[in-house]
């Protein structure tokens, strides 16, 4: 290995890369000249509404798996062991919870942006405040998207750093404005591909290289870094099971259930059930996204060991590590430090034309539309433009990202958590509690923000602080004091000092639990507020926006419990639903008839009810999901309280 200096790009690594950028706008430009061209903004911004789940699977995982996460991951699995690993454990929640609660809830409505459910749900204001702070969350995301990897880029290659950061949010803007939603699903499904293959081959070229498999795993094992699973419940630890088990729930959830770019593929597949089929889809892709970085991790430790480029100052940060191994290890394969540069920049590619696409989406739904009555072809017209500001705004995003210096997975993440948590507990206030008002929407909202920034910027302060002054820490202790007994007592005596109280130890918490913090914090105060306020009642609250938790338990539970007491008998008598749900069962209680079938009321509004019934009122544990207002076509009488639906 030769580790001197600067290793340069092959004549092939610029092909490769070049062959990249041409493929994607290539994707672009067919999808501006095919199928509808992109003339009406349910084609540009839904992609028709008619896509299927394996490509919305692969973009759903690839729009936040950038860059970040193929430099960010290895760099810190290398550090610090496998304990990142156990982020993986959320995934499941992260993504059934979202299928079965969000999916159903947004898709049902027919929401062209996720914010209008806030306005349907609460009023006008709550909107606009959930779509500002949406495109502030997108546009500094996308700033550290675009920046970090033309940032390692230029660090070990010399490739020019702005000449990278032009070409990526250019080339983005571009296939974007032309080709719509189409093109950037299509995209992200060439990039997945690409970022899948790059990281495989440097995994393998890496283990060949540290000597085959059984080598990796000896040196691995013995530099510590197979972390076995950290249960310690201290909030502060960084990464704990916990922490990524738990509070990657809560970071999922704003990623994968309310998040616009991820809801607008949701409300662009075909149908609900491909929805939610594409939403299990993105697990095993997450999965096999995190085996990889993690995997490259453990290559890497087994290629430097503890001697790791940067203590030997061939570079500058963590996330140069990725980059400085590739072009290392690489260097007599020509050709695949392109396709690893390739790997990098479409991992980023793939995340800004989705960011590009949905604010674009939102500033035209819920800022610009609502105002302004305008014809399809301007409204088009006017999201492409909005697009192709949007790429500019990040590009300078990119510059002041270029300003600040912390290490790139840590910062996205902590991005999600602090705007995105908020917007998440928004969310949650509206579909999971009835009796929040507007007003305590927007109160709790402010707050949400107010804790995680007063959070965020605290801890990365006391970060900075801290890292001026290096505290004391086991492994220095043991490097001065000779006797094995002292320094047991001597470390637990740090410890407990230096464990941070009161206000430092809010500001010590884990990143990880950013999400989770937030999103509470805009739930409790919103639910106070709501109360202090006058809460909505239950039938002020709009159709359809709200998840019944409590009957869907119930329903559940009595499921279990008394299969038996669902009896049918021989319907005789029509029943007409006007109300926009769905309808499995019709309960008429009293007598005890169950009617089942299965109803749409734009499709046939007609369920047949046996006469056995009679209309009297409903016992409450006896009430199945929502309540709907049904027609009884004999009579020409509306009943609107003794039947419900599930
Ligand atoms: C969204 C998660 C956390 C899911 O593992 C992952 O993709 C990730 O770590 N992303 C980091 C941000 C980024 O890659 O842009
Ligand atoms: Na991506």
């Amino acid at each position: 290995m030769d580790p001197s200096g600067p290793k340069y790009f092959t004549i092939i690594d610029y092909v490769i890369f070049a062959l990249l950028l041409v493929a994607s706008m290539s994707i672009g430009l067919y999808y501006a000249f095919t199928g509808g061209r992109q003339s009406t903004t349910r084609e540009f911004l839904f992609a028709d509404r008619n896509m299927k789940c394996l490509p919305l699977s692969l973009s759903l995982m690839a729009t936040f798996q950038s860059a970040v996460a193929v430099i960010g991951t290895p760099a810190e699995v290398y550090a610090n062991g496998t304990q990142y690993w156990f982020i993986g454990c959320s995934y499941i929640l992260g993504l059934l919870i979202p299928a079965h609660i969000f999916i159903p809830v947004f898709y049902r409505l027919h929401l062209t942006s996720v914010y209008q459910y806030l306005e349907l749900r609460f009023c006008k204001a709550v909107r606009i405040c959930g779509t500002v702070t949406f495109i502030f969350q997108m546009v500094i995301y996308v700033g550290v998207g675009i920046y970090t990897p033309a940032l390692a880029l230029n660090a070990v290659t010399g490739f020019h750093l702005w000449g990278a950061v032009l070409a990526t949010g250019l080339v983005c803007t571009v296939y974007t404005t032309l080709g719509g939603l189409k093109a950037v699903v299509w995209t992200d499904v060439f990039q997945t591909i690409v970022m899948f293959t790059g990281q495989l081959a440097v995994i393998i070229v890496g283990v060949q290289q540290a000597g085959g498999p059984s080598e990796v795993w000896v040196k691995v094992r013995d530099g510590g870094r197979i972390s076995g699973i950290d249960l310690n419940p201290d909030p502060t630890v960084r990464h704990t099971f916990w922490t990524l088990g738990v509070g990657g729930v809560f970071l999922m959830l704003s990623l994968y259930g309310v998040n616009q770019a991820q809801v607008q593929r949701y409300l662009s597949s075909r149908t609900e059930k491909e929805a939610v089929m594409s939403c299990y889809m993105v697990f095993p892709c997450l999965q096999v996204a995190l085996m990889l970085s993690c995997l490259m991790g453990l290559v890497m430790y087994a290629c430097y060991g503890n001697n790791s480029p940067l203590e030997q100052q061939y570079i500058k940060s963590k996330d140069q590590m990725v980059l400085y191994f590739v072009m290392d290890m690489l260097q007599n394969f020509p050709g695949l430090p392109g396709l690893f540069v390739a790997c990098l920049f479409s991992a980023s590619l793939s995340t800004i034309s989705s960011a590009f696409n949905s604010l674009a989406t939102v500033t035209m739904v819920d800022l610009i539309k609502p105002h302004y009555s305008m014809t399809e072809a301007r409204a088009t017209l006017l999201s492409k433009m909005l697009a192709l500001s949007y790429g500019i705004i990040c590009l300078a995003m990119a510059y002041v990202v270029h300003l600040m210096n912390s290490s790139v997975l840590q910062a996205a993440l902590s991005i999600f958590g602090m705007v995105g948590g908020p917007l998440l507990g928004l969310f949650c206030l509206g579909i999971f509690f009835p009796c929040a008002n507007s007003i305590g929407a927007v109160i709790g909202l402010a707050a949400g923000l107010l804790v995680a920034f007063w959070v965020g910027i605290g801890g990365f302060l006391a970060r900075m602080s801290s890292s001026v002054v290096p505290p004391f820490n086991s492994t220095n202790t043991v490097a001065v004091t000779p006797d094995n007994i002292t320094i047991t007592a001597v470390t637990a005596v740090i410890d407990a000092a230096s464990r941070p109280v009161g206000l430092d130890g809010f500001y010590s918490l884990s990143y990880m639990w950013y999400s989770a913090l937030n999103s509470s914090t805009v739930v409790v105060i919103g639910l106070i507020i709501s109360f202090m306020t006058g809460p909505t009642k239950g039938d002020d609250v709009a159709s359809g926006t709200v998840y019944p938790v409590v009957r869907t338990a119930r329903s559940l539970l009595y499921k279990l419990m008394q299969p038996s007491a669902w009896c049918t008998s021989p319907p005789e008598q029509k029943v007409r639903c006007y109300h926009d749900c769905t309808i499995k069962y019709i309960a008429a209680l009293g007598d005890f008839t169950v009617v089942k079938g299965l109803v749409h009321p734009k499709t046939n509004p007609v369920i047949n009810y046996s006469p056995s019934c009679r209309f009297t009122p409903v016992r409450p544990s006896f009430i199945f999901g929502t309540q709907i207002k049904i027609f009884l076509m004999k009579s020409k009488r509306y009943m609107t309280h003794p039947y419900t639906a599930i």
